[in-house]
């Protein structure tokens, strides 16, 4: 390299007509290979230059040309200004921006100022080098040398203190092969826009105005009319002022790259901007270079959640990327890369491939700007590598170019550069690799948050107490939450800054108030505050807590004769009427069932219980005692323990039920000759009003009194007597009890007709299953108790059986339904297994076998689903568990009749 310019050098120094055609010819090649301005020209031009231009040679810091003055001094042409190819050594390029009208006031840089050319007397730096001097001297001429290379080594060091600040900024470095000077020579009479200076020895090649003008004028005045069309066409400079456009034209230096060349390296020191003018490249990442790129940014400036906008872009990305696989077969992969990868050259390297993989992310054509990003995020070092993939032209914006005449200066340029930059990082991001980059997604990020408005100032809050401007407070509280102090809620809710300032507010008016008034004076705040104190805590109550609980309600409100110590209880006491069912549910589902005892029933038919309780002023009329057994059922079942709670239950639950007590001979109340009388109440759904059924709305109010259940046994004290069969009224079937030998009196049944054509289908199927499931379940409960037996059991059931079919048929011919055809009821064998195995199937469906008495006000624990509004009569359903609320709280018309029918059943 040295030797080629050596010879252009001895070609040069040469007189002109003392340099040879041939010679010059021969270093042609390497001349148009190291400068690209001399690159393109014409073989007589660059012969002429060869042939006229001069040498000069620069030291360091040698300032070759001046900014501000017209022509060069050191140039051969003196005052003339020349233009300059460097053929080797580096030249700097300063700008004093107050000299080119960018900043206000500034001074020329003038002789004053220019280094002095004379070298000083060499100090060391301890400031005794001249006593050493002397003392070498004093050595003798041997070290003559010695002394010599040191003065040298002096003189640098003098050199080095050129104040370069006073040339203004350092711009460039102008490399072997370029070239200076143009400006003044193709603007004419124009002063030299910056200063250049030498930054090492320089071997210059100076073509004077002359030659200038003959050979590289014109093609330079196109250059720079291009440049110049190309700035006012360019959407980064729309908005700048024609000054700064002036200055911006002799900023932009074009740049060629041949193919296969690397235009931009990774990890590489940012230059500037690139303009692509011409060709095409290709963006390549290398991830796992990032986090040593730009340590300060990893992992992604901590404190910012990009976390989770990561994971959502990359869920996205994997979405689009398997969408697009499926969408176009051409990107089918048959096998990954790293498969095959592993498969050649095994795991390892699989994961060093995986780690520096290098990304290719895009693939880049004129009109593009590369650095742009860097530049905006004050990157030090290229983020991608760009390989050039055709012969490419470029124009560059140095990054001192750029800051001096955009940066601050230009607002608008940086705004409509970032908003390009975040459209390309958005496109980077969603192309098929840019997940892989995840820096491109954080980049997006922070240049969308950059380019939010500024925050506003805010105002100075004096005092907490008056609540400032919604958005003011907003504003307080998102700064306060960027600043980690308080969290991203309402500013008055407790917790927050805003609260909490309130509350010392008050605290602090509080104190003062209790002062003034003394401190025996209780505040009425802490008077509330002690009272808070003292009130019992609610406990949170679990789901089965609450259902116990409602069930408990329940229970007060009905009766529960269910098991057999209740039953022997109570067959003791009234008789042996209660013994006779075998369960509540039998005395439920059976019909009336009336034991005609010797003494005969004084209780008037016209005042049944049912009539006196939908009277409404029974309780006046009928001279009963409301006796609620349940919790004696409940002392015989669990103690003691069991009925002091139940002594705590208001009074009030335990109205609905009433059983008339046995005369006591001592009562002094009239009471009738039925020992017993025992209702299920309330089961009336539906008034029948000229045939018939009354709506959904009908309130209790408005009930019918339907036969109510009489279960009439002896009186205790009487003793008993074998039983006549009798029957009251024609018609009534009668049937002996086998236990107590009473007669069964069956209410007569009109229009019985045979039942032995089944109908399973609808409302009456589903109501003889429901019969059925009940006797199936009674009969299990008597298995269980041991209360079964077979024979005497088998017979009343069969008999039974008979009654509740005709029951259900005079049922249903009384409310006019479709009778006459109705299935027969299932006869079952207590089956205890099956009934469990059942029992286990069925495990969450409603399985009858206890009373539960819903009420309006208990749907209330039912969950949202239910509606309660619909909800507007009192049921009587038995069932083992609660119902489902659910279900029971919508109901159409025709479920309601078959609803109806089991309750009349179960009368
Ligand atoms: N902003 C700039 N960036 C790089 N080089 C410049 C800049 N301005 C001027 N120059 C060069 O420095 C030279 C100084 O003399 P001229 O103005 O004749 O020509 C100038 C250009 O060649």
């Amino acid at each position: 390299m040295a030797a080629i310019v050596n010879q252009v050098i001895g070609i040069i120094t040469k007189p002109t007509y003392k340099r040879k055609e041939v010679e010059i010819e021969a270093i042609l090649p390497w001349l148009r290979k190291r400068s690209l301005l001399l690159q393109n020209l014409d073989r007589g031009v660059l012969q002429d230059i060869m042939k006229n231009c001069t040498y000069q040679a620069c030291e360091r810091d040698e300032i070759i040309i001046r900014q501000g003055e017209k022509g060069d001094r050191e140039s051969t042409a003196d005052v003339e200004p020349s233009f300059y190819v460097i053929l080797s050594g580096s030249t700097s390029v300063y700008i004093d921006p107050r000299m080119t009208g960018e900043e206000e006031g500034g001074t020329i840089a003038t002789e004053k100022t220019t280094p002095p050319k004379v070298a000083e007397k060499p100090k060391s730096e301890d400031g005794e080098g001249g006593e050493e001097q002397e003392e070498v001297k004093e050595e003798g001429d041997e070290e003559e040398e010695e002394r010599k290379r040191l003065e040298q080594q002096e003189q640098e060091r003098k050199l080095m203190k050129l104040d370069r600040n006073k040339f203004g900024k350092f711009i460039m470095t102008y490399e072997p092969g370029k070239a200076f000077g143009e400006v003044a020579l193709v603007k004419r009479d124009a002063l030299r826009n910056a200063s250049i200076i030498a930054d090492e020895n320089c071997d210059l090649m100076v073509i004077g105005q002359d030659l200038y003008e003959r050979s590289l004028k014109a093609d330079q005045e196109k250059e720079f009319a291009q440049i110049t069309a190309f700035i006012d066409s360019h959407p980064f400079f729309s908005n700048m002022s024609s000054k700064f456009k002036k200055l911006l034209e002799m900023s932009l230096r074009k740049e060629t790259y041949t193919f296969d060349t690397v235009m931009i390296k990774q990890g590489d020191p940012v230059i500037g901007l690139h303009f692509l003018l011409q060709g095409q490249a290709k963006i390549v990442a290398e991830p796992h270079k990032h986090p040593k790129q730009y340590p300060h940014l990893w992992p992604f400036e901590a404190g910012i959640d990009i976390i989770s906008v990561e994971f959502a872009h990359l869920r996205e990305a994997r979405r689009a990327a398997i969408l697009r696989k499926y969408e176009d077969p051409s990107v089918w992969e048959t096998k990954t890369e790293d498969t095959i990868i592993r498969r050649e050259q095994g795991y390892a390297a699989v994961e060093k491939w995986m780690k520096e993989k290098h990304i290719e992310l895009c693939s880049v054509q004129a009109g593009e700007v590369l650095g742009d990003i860097e530049t905006l995020m004050n990157f030090n070092t290229y983020m991608q590598t760009v390989k050039c993939t055709s012969n490419t032209e470029v124009y560059i914006l140095d990054s001192k170019n750029f800051e001096r005449l955009v940066g601050k200066r230009n607002l608008s340029t940086t705004e409509v550069m970032r908003a390009k930059v975040i459209e390309k990082l958005k496109t980077r991001v969603d192309s098929k690799h840019g997940h892989l980059v995840p820096l491109l997604k954080f980049l997006h990020f922070k240049m969308n948050e950059q380019s939010l408005p500024p925050p506003r100032e805010l105002p100075k809050l004096k005092t907490t107490k008056v609540l400032p401007d919604k958005d003011v407070q907003n504003l307080f509280l998102l700064q306060a939450f960027k600043s980690g102090k308080a969290p991203l809620v309402e500013p008055i809710v407790p917790g927050t800054l805003y609260y909490k300032d309130l509350m010392k507010e008050k605290a602090k008016s509080r104190e003062m108030q209790r002062k003034a008034e003394g401190k025996t004076v209780a505040s009425t705040t802490s008077t509330l505050r002690a009272n808070k104190r003292n009130k019992p805590k609610r406990q949170p109550r679990s789901l089965m807590a609450i259902r116990e609980s409602l069930r408990q309600m329940m229970e007060a409100d009905v009766i529960q004769v269910d098991n057999k110590s209740t039953r022997k209880k109570l067959g003791s006491k009234y008789g042996s009427t209660v013994s006779l069912a075998p369960s509540n549910q039998s005395q439920q589902l059976f019909p009336p069932i009336v034991p005609v005892t010797d003494s005969k029933p004084k209780l008037d038919n016209s005042r049944s219980f049912m009539t006196m309780l939908n009277s409404k002023s029974h309780e006046k009329e009928t001279p009963v005692r409301e006796v609620d057994i349940t919790p004696r059922d409940h002392e015989t079942v669990q103690g003691n323990s069991a009925s002091q709670d139940q002594k705590k239950v208001s009074p009030r639950k335990q109205k609905p039920v009433l059983i008339t007590e046995t005369a006591a001979p001592k009562r002094d109340v009239d009471l009738p000759m039925i020992t017993e009388e025992r209702t299920q109440e309330e089961i009336v759904l539906h008034k029948k009003v000229s045939g018939k059924y009354a709506k959904e709305g009908d309130t209790l109010d408005g009930r019918v009194a339907l036969p109510a259940i009489k279960v009439t046994s002896t009186d205790r004290s009487q003793p008993r007597v074998k039983q006549q069969q009798q029957s009251s009224n024609p018609g009534e079937i009668v049937f002996p009890n086998n236990v107590t030998g009473e007669r069964l009196v069956l209410p007569s049944i009109e229009g019985t007709e045979d039942a032995s054509s089944p109908e399973r289908k609808g409302k009456w199927g589903s109501a003889m299953k429901f019969v059925n499931e009940e006797i199936q379940q009674r009969l299990t409960n008597e298995m269980e108790d041991g209360t079964f037996q077979r024979e005497i059991d088998s017979e009343f059931h069969d008999k039974a059986m008979v009654m509740l079919e005709s029951k259900i048929e005079s049922f249903n011919v009384q409310h006019g339904g479709p009778a006459k055809c109705l299935p027969k009821l299932a006869r079952f064998a207590a089956d205890t297994r099956r009934y469990r195995r059942r029992q286990e199937d069925e495990i969450n469906s409603p399985k009858p076998g206890g009373k539960v008495w819903i009420r309006k006000r208990m749907c209330r624990f039912a969950d949202n689903k239910v509606q309660v509004k619909d909800h507007q009569h009192v049921r009587h359903y038995i069932v083992n568990d609660l119902p489902q609320f659910d279900q029971v709280s919508r109901r159409s018309e025709d479920e309601y009749d078959s609803y109806s029918l089991f309750s009349q059943v179960k009368a």
